[in-house]
């Protein structure tokens, strides 16, 4: 989408921040985009949009206690990616979380699930792609991070 008053004007990116869920087994949280929004039931990191004011660290404690009903204890940058989808221009701000308070709860709606990686579920937003090749890396796995992919 462009600027309808300056069509070459560049996109605004939308900022947001995602959390990297990482269990005691090394296992990652993804949950199920929610009806009603692009690529609803895809599966991804839960996260959301950066509101004005907010630091990455707030707004991912304010998404997950909105989605998950959880409380993460302190979340950190770890990397910064950018997709460009046809809904939006989005700068990604993920964070790794290790420690979090309370019970899972889908207050969206959505699913969640535990995966080692490669993941076994599908399809994956496609701006999640690049940090799940980060984390494969990491682990020393080679091949696809998606399984049969
Ligand atoms: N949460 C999350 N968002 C991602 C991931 N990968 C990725 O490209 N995104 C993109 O980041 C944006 C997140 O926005 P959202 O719609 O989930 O945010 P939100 O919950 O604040 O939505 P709302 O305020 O519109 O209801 C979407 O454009 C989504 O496609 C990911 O792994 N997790």
């Amino acid at each position: 989408m462009t600027d309808a008053a300056n069509p070459s004007a560049p996109r605004k990116h939308t900022e947001v921040a995602v959390g990297v869920l990482i269990g005691q087994d090394g296992a990652l949280l993804l949950s199920t985009r929610p009806e009603g929004k692009p690529y609803a039931g895809y599966w991804e990191f839960p996260g959301g949009k950066i509101e004005a004011g907010e630091t990455v660290e707030v707004a991912l404690r304010r998404e997950l206690q909105e989605e998950l009903g959880i409380t993460i204890d302190g979340a950190e940058v770890w990397r910064v990616t950018e997709h460009d989808y046809p809904h939006a221009l989005v700068r990604l701000h993920w964070c790794k979380v290790f420690s979090w308070s309370g019970e899972f709860e889908m207050r969206e709606g959505q699913t969640m699930c535990w995966q080692q990686l490669p993941l076994t579920v599908t399809p994956v937003l496609p701006g999640a792609m690049p940090v799940l090749q980060w984390l494969a890396e990491e682990r020393g796995i080679v091949g696809p991070v998606l399984a049969g992919g």
